[in-house]
């Protein structure tokens, strides 16, 4: 069926989207529709016409670096980073300067602490999102790996033994929370407020107090018997809770029922990668659920056998203070919005009757819908500094990121907003951003409130774009090499120095096997202590987990010691992982092509047919993977890679993907909305998806998976409409 549109003057814009804007979003943002389409339609020749550019410059460089890396085998880095001087991919560094954002919420500025992302156009997950604030560690731990199934198999009702081991776990933590001055939780066995002062009493019967009292900052309930004790530590809390009735709280020592955590400080509702939005419908919803994040009415239905209960977004939390009087926390996360990068246009609005680019489309219309924060429209306030937070994702180098800022000030003027309202999260994901990315911060120095780490899409730039140069090494090994590291330290250190700390974000990459918990654990206190002040987890429980690790260190203490020299960094990330002397067996080869194989059917199958833009796939020893567009890409890429450089022959990934593509369906049989890629892989829109997007992932704009992925999706509903 042919789009209808709405004309206004040169703009034409999709009815659906239209009405959405005109009827739910326009009422009560102090704008006339005729006012928003008329200064929209003026900022954006100059809009347009900058962002072709941009794109066209990628091309070039691209087409610069394919040419050097074709006649060499190896890259001499002095040599190498003249010539990437010369033809302006690097740039000269700037001198030192400070980032000078203002209106920035605390959450974001001067806490640290867990920051969860969710596919914002699952009402369903988002709302969790949002209230993941909050979590019980107690059922984080219950339900996850760092706890060791006590019975072999998990029982069907509450298990006690695993309950114990749950409890003791806790009050280990609780010693790191709130370490008393002489003791441990381990043996308390009653809480009291005594004059404002928390009082333990231990299993000898001794009392004693926190080592910082002041730690005690507010209660629940009575005072004589409070249900809730708020400890403040390292400038994030944590509650105590107590119910003597409850199962747990009869089973444990001081009657504690759980320990609930303040969790994701902040959450990403994401437009991008992890979401499916392929024209004006799909758009549209992702619109209308953050109009409802923002306005505090969105709700989700959730069904659990034949009950039914209604999600919403949850209400502050109130206490009485430990020095008298009440006062609330928040309890919701702080919400940014991610907005697609500059690459993809969208028919949802057309310019002179041609598609406008979906990032400006995002950047109007997730702004102009965050305009009833400031005004106080929704049931709750998201910033309470007055800001509108977007993450902007894949930008290459200082002047796509000028460009952003040139955009976000034409919005603002389109949507009469103070300048620098709204800030920006700078994703460092693309080689070009890393390298430069001192330039980057510079470029949106007056909005920046977050650099982070993006490795996966930064994993996969780093393959496409010294593709020609030659193999690249195994996805595991790539991890372990100088350049990753050094990105990562200079991500930090570049922030550093930029003065983003005690005003912005410095934050790292994605926790990808979201139910290895323990392993998680272990593995991301490491990004506390390298100085980050927030790291991606992919769930509200590992939100919850993730955030013991900022009671375990001080972020902001640990700065204050760290050496924040950059030298030498710059050449290590020039250091091209590439597979060199590494020999690899021939059962290696299959195992990583199957690997990726497996990976890439497993999500784009559900991409295309189902619309779901992040899924947890199997890998080839059966962990589940968090799988979204930048996992894709590297797989994709490594996969076309390895084809052109002779690793593996096209009849052999031919092979390895009909294999995988039966397991695949197999894997998904209990689904009842799954369709099947096998046997005739020939018809099935998603196995070609895949099949495409290895087969000519060689000529994808920066090793880019949306585009084969909308075009193939679309296709899918067309049919669906014949
Ligand atoms: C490179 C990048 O750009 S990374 C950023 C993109 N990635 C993401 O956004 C990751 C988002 N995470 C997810 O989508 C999911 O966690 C997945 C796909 C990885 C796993 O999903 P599932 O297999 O359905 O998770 P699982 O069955 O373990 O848990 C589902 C429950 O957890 C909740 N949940 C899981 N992930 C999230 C999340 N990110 N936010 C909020 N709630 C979540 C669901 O709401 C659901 O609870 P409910 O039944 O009460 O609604
Ligand atoms: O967006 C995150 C990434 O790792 O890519
Ligand atoms: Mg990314």
């Amino acid at each position: 069926m042919q789009l209808q549109y709405i004309q206004k003057g040169r703009l034409k814009i999709a009815n659906q989207l239209e009405q959405f804007i005109t009827q739910d979003v326009l009422p009560g943002v102090q704008l006339t529709a005729e006012d928003l389409w008329t200064k929209f339609a003026h900022a954006l020749p100059e809009l347009l016409s900058i962002n072709q550019n941009l794109l066209q410059k990628r091309v070039s460089l691209q087409q610069q670096i394919d040419q050097y890396c074709s006649t060499r085998q190896a890259v001499n880095v002095q040599e190498y980073k003249s010539f990437l001087t010369q033809i302006g991919y690097l740039q000269d560094s700037p001198n030192d300067f400070q980032i000078s954002t203002q209106n920035v919420d605390p959450e974001i500025a001067t806490m640290a602490g867990p920051q969860l992302v969710v596919p914002i156009n699952n009402a369903r997950f988002a709302l969790n999102a949002a209230n993941a604030r909050w979590g019980s560690l107690y059922d984080a731990l219950y339900g996850s790996d760092i706890i060791e199934q006590t019975s072999g198999s998990k029982t069907k009702g509450y298990d006690g033994t695993r309950g114990q081991k749950v409890i003791d776990y806790s009050r280990k933590w609780l010693d790191i929370i709130a370490p008393l001055k002489t003791g441990s939780h381990k043996q308390s066995k009653n809480y009291a407020i005594d004059n404002g002062t928390l009082l333990v009493t231990l299993a000898d019967d001794s009392i004693v107090g926190l080592k910082s009292p002041e730690q005690f900052v507010g209660f629940q309930g009575a005072i004589e018997q409070p249900i809730c004790i708020l400890i403040k530590h390292n400038n994030i809390h944590a509650e105590i809770q107590f119910d003597q009735d409850s199962v747990i709280g009869q089973q444990d020592t001081a009657n504690i029922k759980d320990i609930c955590l303040e969790s994701a400080l902040t959450t990403i509702m994401d437009c991008e990668d992890s979401v499916t939005a392929v024209d004006a419908a799909d758009k549209t919803l992702v619109y209308k659920n953050w109009l409802g994040l923002i306005k505090g009415d969105l709700t989700a239905t959730i069904s659990s056998g034949n009950k039914q209960t209604i999600r919403s977004l949850d209400p502050d939390r109130q206490y009485q203070s430990s020095t008298g009087g009440a006062f609330s926390l928040s309890g919701r996360s702080l919400m940014f919005i991610r907005n697609v990068g500059h690459l993809m246009t969208t028919d949802a609005i057309l310019f002179d009757d041609k598609p406008i680019y979906e990032g400006i489309m995002d950047a109007l219309v997730t702004s102009l819908i965050a305009k009833h924060d400031l005004l106080d429209n929704g049931v709750f306030k998201n910033s309470q500094a007055g800001s509108i937070y977007i993450v902007k994702p894949k930008m290459h180098g200082p002047e796509e990121v000028a460009f952003a800022d040139l955009l976000f000030t034409k919005m603002e003027t389109v949507l009469s907003l103070a300048t620098h309202t709204l800030k920006i999260g700078l994703m460092d994901e693309e080689r070009r951003t890393s390298l430069n990315l001192k330039a980057c911060i510079k470029a949106a120095k007056d909005r920046v409130v977050f650099i982070n780490t993006g490795f996966l899409d930064r994993t996969g730039d780093e393959i496409h774009t010294s593709m020609q140069l030659g193999a690249f090494a195994t996805k595991a090994s790539i991890k372990t090499r100088p350049w990753l590291n050094a990105y990562e330290q200079s991500n930090v250190i570049t922030g550093i120095n930029s003065g983003l700390s005690g005003k912005a974000q410095i934050g790292k990459g994605m926790w990808p096997t979201p139910d290895n918990m323990a392993d998680m654990m272990q593995a991301k206190i490491a990004h506390v202590r390298s100085g980050a002040n927030t790291a991606w987890v992919p769930s509200p429980t590992a939100a919850t987990l993730h955030a013991l690790h900022y009671h375990q260190e001080s972020v902001f203490n640990l700065r204050m010691n760290m050496n924040v020299q950059v030298d030498g960094l710059l050449e290590q990330m020039l250091n091209i992982p590439l597979l060199n002397d590494e020999k690899l067996s021939s059962e290696q080869i299959q195992n990583e092509l199957d690997n990726n194989v497996q990976g890439i059917l497993g999500y784009v199958v559900r991409w295309i047919n189902q619309g779901i833009g992040c899924s947890k796939v199997p890998d080839i020893n059966n962990v589940g993977l968090m799988e979204d567009r930048a996992t894709l890409r590297i797989s994709s890429q490594h996969i076309a890679n390895w084809l052109m450089h002779g690793v593996v022959t096209k009849e052999q990934v031919e092979k390895s993907m009909l294999t995988m593509a039966k397991l695949v369906d197999s894997q998904n049989k209990g689904d009842d909305e799954y369709i099947n890629m096998t046997p005739d892989t020939q018809a099935s829109i998603a196995f070609q998806a895949a099949h495409e997007l290895i087969f000519k992932g060689k000529e994808q704009p920066n090793g880019y998976t949306e585009p084969v992925l909308h075009a193939k999706r679309q296709e899918l509903k067309k049919r669906a409409m014949q």
